[in-house]
């Protein structure tokens, strides 16, 4: 989980291969019109989130079921979305927070090329996360260092 650049596909498909388990892209599942929403600069809002969401856990419930676990990217910048998560999965939900400075984030949204986000709506997304608090029990990692290196972190958290 975290603000658009912050890592979350490049060590959740790490942390897939890792735990041999299917490796769900939370972008994948925003509607066209969401979609079409950020590429114009437009921030989405609750209503535009539940939905996918909700699309979210029915896939990862089925991989649960299929493969007795699955690694999610997936923003979930808020508190109740986190909550709608975890109440949506048969299976106990872990969440790893990844966060960089607004200036690496950025550069680094900057320098992605082929992606629908803008840098426009990083401070959106800065102003809407809510850092999880100690009951959440979320593991925050800063994605400075190598994504290998933070992979391996994950899993010794994870384990
Ligand atoms: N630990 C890291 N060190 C250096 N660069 C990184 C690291 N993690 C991610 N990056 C780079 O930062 C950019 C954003 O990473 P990534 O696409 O994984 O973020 P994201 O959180 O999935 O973004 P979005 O939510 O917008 O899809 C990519 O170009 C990626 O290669
Ligand atoms: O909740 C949101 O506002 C969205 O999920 C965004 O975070 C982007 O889809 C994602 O970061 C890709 O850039």
């Amino acid at each position: 989980m975290g603000v658009s650049g912050c890592g979350k596909s490049t060590l959740g498909s790490l942390l897939g291969t890792a735990l041999d388990a299917p490796f769900l892209e939370g972008d994948d599942f925003h509607a066209p019109e969401a979609v079409a929403k950020m590429r114009a600069g437009q921030a989405l809002t609750d209503d535009d989130r539940w939905p996918w969401l909700d699309r979210i856990g029915v896939a990862a419930n089925a991989a649960i079921t299929d493969r007795g676990r699955t690694v999610i990217a997936c923003s979930a910048l808020r508190a109740a979305y986190r909550a709608r998560l975890r109440a949506a999965m048969a299976a106990p939900v872990r969440f790893i927070l990844l966060e960089n400075s607004r200036e690496r984030l950025l550069a680094r949204l900057a320098a992605r090329a082929d992606h629908y986000m803008p840098t426009s709506l990083l401070d959106s997304q800065l102003a809407t996360l809510e850092r999880p608090d100690e009951d959440e029990g979320a593991m925050i990692l800063t994605t400075d260092a190598d994504p290998c290196a933070l992979r391996d972190a994950a899993l010794r958290w994870l384990r």
